[in-house]
């Protein structure tokens, strides 16, 4: 018996942070980018478990596997399945820690190969809470965007605990994703957020303001407005740096992409290094866009149609 399953990697348009204070917010898979589960049955005892971090025994994963360590365990659990004479094989071109839902996007991918191994149906809103297991452990108190996001195959429109709603995108525009190289840092990004905005109430203003941007560019996206859309985009990002999860390199090719036709850029998931995301006019744009940010220090560029 031998199954395979995948999970989109994702980025946010808008609405990072703010969205974990229940302000809207608007991410996009990427499917280009994905996570690949392969599992069969085995002559070993015990979970072999083969990823580009780790290689073997699920039981033995050291404390930087726990979330998918306890994901693994509690879904064969659950599912009455024998945690044992299997190899779980993970393939991903996802980077990892740079604000691209690697590790929702791992979760996605192991519940569905998990519930198709056992041949046990799977809803959406079972998926996501599974996933939550993992995602829990690794990020503290996560909004759940990630793995929404991971598991769709269109655009949504994601409020915490309230919307998932697909939006349909046809813009004249296109995404350059940069990666800084440098490692994002959710959890250290979300407690620094939660503790500005509880200490002043001048940050709790800047977290409105992003989920009134985030509106204005739901309003926007459906009018193909993509001028009004970059200036959103800009301003989304001097939110974020005033809330201090920005970085250096991150402002360095935000400033690189500013000065080289971008309509708008900013940083996109938890921040402190991870990806910037650039809105561009037209693909040949975004060619040169890509080519300019790696010569600016971008390890990896993605472009994706809007
Ligand atoms: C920073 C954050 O908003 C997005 C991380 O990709 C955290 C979350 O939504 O849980």
């Amino acid at each position: 018996m031998e199954i395979s399953a995948s999970s989109n990697s994702k980025i946010i348009l808008i609405g990072e942070h703010s969205v974990v204070y229940g302000q809207p917010a608007i991410a996009l898979p990427l499917k280009n980018i994905q996570t690949k589960v392969h599992i069969k049955s085995s002559q070993e005892s015990g979970i072999l478990f083969r990823s580009r971090y780790y290689t073997g025994n699920v039981d033995q994963m050291t404390a930087n596997l726990l979330g998918i360590k306890t994901l693994i365990l509690k879904t064969i659990d659950e599912l009455n399945g024998n945690p044992s004479n299997l190899t779980i094989t993970v393939d991903s071109n996802i980077p990892a820690e740079r604000g691209m839902g690697s590790s929702a996007s791992t979760a996605v991918a192991l519940v569905r190969g998990i519930f198709s191994f056992y041949q046990k149906p799977l809803s959406h809103t079972k998926l996501l809470k599974q996933v939550a297991i993992s995602e829990k452990i690794i990020h503290g108190s996560p909004s759940g965007l990630d793995s929404a996001t991971a598991s769709s195959s269109l655009p949504i429109l994601f409020k915490k605990g309230t919307t998932l709603e697909t939006i349909e995108m046809n813009l004249d525009a296109y995404l350059v994703i940069a990666d800084t190289g440098i490692k994002g840092k959710t959890g250290t990004a979300v407690q620094l957020v939660h503790d500005k905005v509880i200490s002043d109430a001048h940050n709790e203003k800047l977290i409105e303001d992003l989920g009134d941007l985030a509106q204005q560019a739901i309003k926007n996206l459906s009018l193909n407005r993509v001028v009004e859309l970059g200036q959103i985009m800009d301003q989304a990002h001097a939110i974020l740096k005033e809330l201090g999860v920005s970085h250096p390199t991150v402002e360095h090719l935000i400033e690189t992409a500013q000065q080289n036709n971008a309509l708008g850029a900013k940083l996109t998931g938890g921040g402190l290094g991870g990806c910037v995301i650039v809105l561009v006019k037209d693909h040949q744009t975004a060619e040169s866009m890509s080519n300019t940010l790696t010569d600016a220090g971008a390890t990896s560029t993605w472009i994706e149609k809007l």
